[in-house]
């Protein structure tokens, strides 16, 4: 047996082996980043910075928070690791003391910071255990060969969709996940999606969930009729809002009629065959290309809009994430192309990007 003893090693090797094990370590151990920001956020620590107005040292935080006294060395660990991973920000207080700021990403983490959708529900729902639990599942998962089987469904016994339908936790939490997503998509496709959404009369948000989206286009585009369709269970629990209609049904039988049908985030929790269906149901609710109808995509192409290494690894972390949950995935332009030929429509143009996602208008 060979021992590390009786290896001659250089000291760049020596180095270099250290310096892994290091990132070995740094891999390993970073779900506890995941973790203390899910903490952070259930303690609405954002907020506490928020009110106080400016950095908050760890006594600020202690008489904002339900958190005993004896916990105030952990609460720094913790506020430490979050400042070195660019959640809050670390100053150094006029008393000398540590103090944290919110930072542009704890700004998306309270839920009244001005002009700034709060990102919360979405954190919780992806670290939900319903979420976390899944991921243990992997190897066994991949030693599997029926691919119509997810993790989520291994480890929970049925498809998250089912679930929902039956948990109204978490059918509430994946909702407002969503509709906080909606509130971001909204304010931003006012900007860039003036040329895909201008001069429509009416639209169908297949998928809509409860109505944020629509909602967010309606008041956007002044004009423009908008109908949410979404699963009976969905449309039933949803806050109504004024001047959107709501119908509740499959769309994998039938959709409301309309000039454009949008599909925001539906087809990547989807198999080729099922999105083929889904478009197919999309073309027989909207009228011929010439009258203006035409779908209308949002979802991620993979490789477009992506110019750094966090959009990068972000775009494959959601891949592996709607891997776990749902049988679909992140498709690149050539895929897409082959799922709009399938599904008989003419033509497409990928317009613009918004962060890691496109609009994508789909012409019958
Ligand atoms: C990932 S969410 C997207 C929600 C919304 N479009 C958004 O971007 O926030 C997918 C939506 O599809 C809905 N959905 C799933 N299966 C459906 C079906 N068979 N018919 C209609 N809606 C369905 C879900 O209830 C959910 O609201
Ligand atoms: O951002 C998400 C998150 C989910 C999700 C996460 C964890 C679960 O236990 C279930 C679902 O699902 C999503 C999804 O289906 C989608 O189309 C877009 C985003 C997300």
């Amino acid at each position: 047996m060979t021992t590390s003893a009786s290896i001659n090693l250089t000291d760049t090797e020596v180095q270099d082996i250290l310096e892994a094990h290091a990132v070995l370590w740094n891999h390993t151990l970073s779900y506890i980043k995941s973790m203390c920001l899910k903490c952070a956020v259930e303690l609405c620590i954002p907020d506490a910075i928020l009110t106080q107005g400016m950095p908050a040292t760890i006594s600020d935080l202690l008489s904002f928070l339900p958190i005993p006294e004896t916990k105030s060395r952990h609460l720094r660990i913790m506020m430490r690791l979050l400042s070195s991973i660019g959640i809050f920000k670390s100053h150094i207080s006029p008393s000398g003391e540590e103090a944290y700021g919110l930072a542009p990403v704890s700004q998306l983490l309270t839920t009244t910071f001005p002009n700034s959708p709060c990102s919360s529900p979405l954190i919780l729902l992806l670290l939900d255990h319903h979420s976390i639990d899944p991921c243990h599942q992997l190897s066994s998962w991949f030693r599997r060969s029926d691919t119509s089987t997810t993790p989520f469904e291994m480890t929970h016994g049925k498809a998250f969709w089912d679930i929902m339908g039956e948990q109204s936790r978490f059918n509430d939490l994946f909702n407002k996940g969503m509709a906080c997503d909606s509130l971001i998509v909204g304010d931003v496709l006012k900007r860039v999606g003036r040329e895909a959404f201008n001069g429509i009369g009416t639209l169908v948000d297949v998928g809509g969930g409860t109505g944020m989206t629509a909602a967010a286009l309606a008041k956007a585009f002044p004009g423009l009729k908008c109908t949410v369709f979404d699963l009976p269970h969905v449309v039933n629990s949803a806050k109504k809002i004024d001047g959107i209609q709501y119908v509740g049904g499959d769309m994998f039988l039938g959709l409301p009629s309309a000039d454009v049908a949008l599909l925001k985030w539906i087809l990547h929790d989807w198999s080729d065959e099922d999105c083929i269906r889904i478009l197919q149901r999309c073309k027989e609710a909207i009228p011929p290309k010439e009258k203006g109808g035409k779908v209308i995509v949002i979802d991620m192409v993979v490789g477009v809009g992506i110019n750094t290494k966090v959009l990068m690894e972000t775009q494959l972390l959601f891949d592996l994430e709607m891997m776990i949950v749902a049988t679909g995935k992140e498709r690149d332009e050539n895929e897409w192309r082959e799922l709009f030929v399938a599904a008989g429509f003419s033509d497409y143009k990928i317009t613009s990007s918004i962060g890691l996602r496109s609009i994508i208008e789909v012409y019958p």
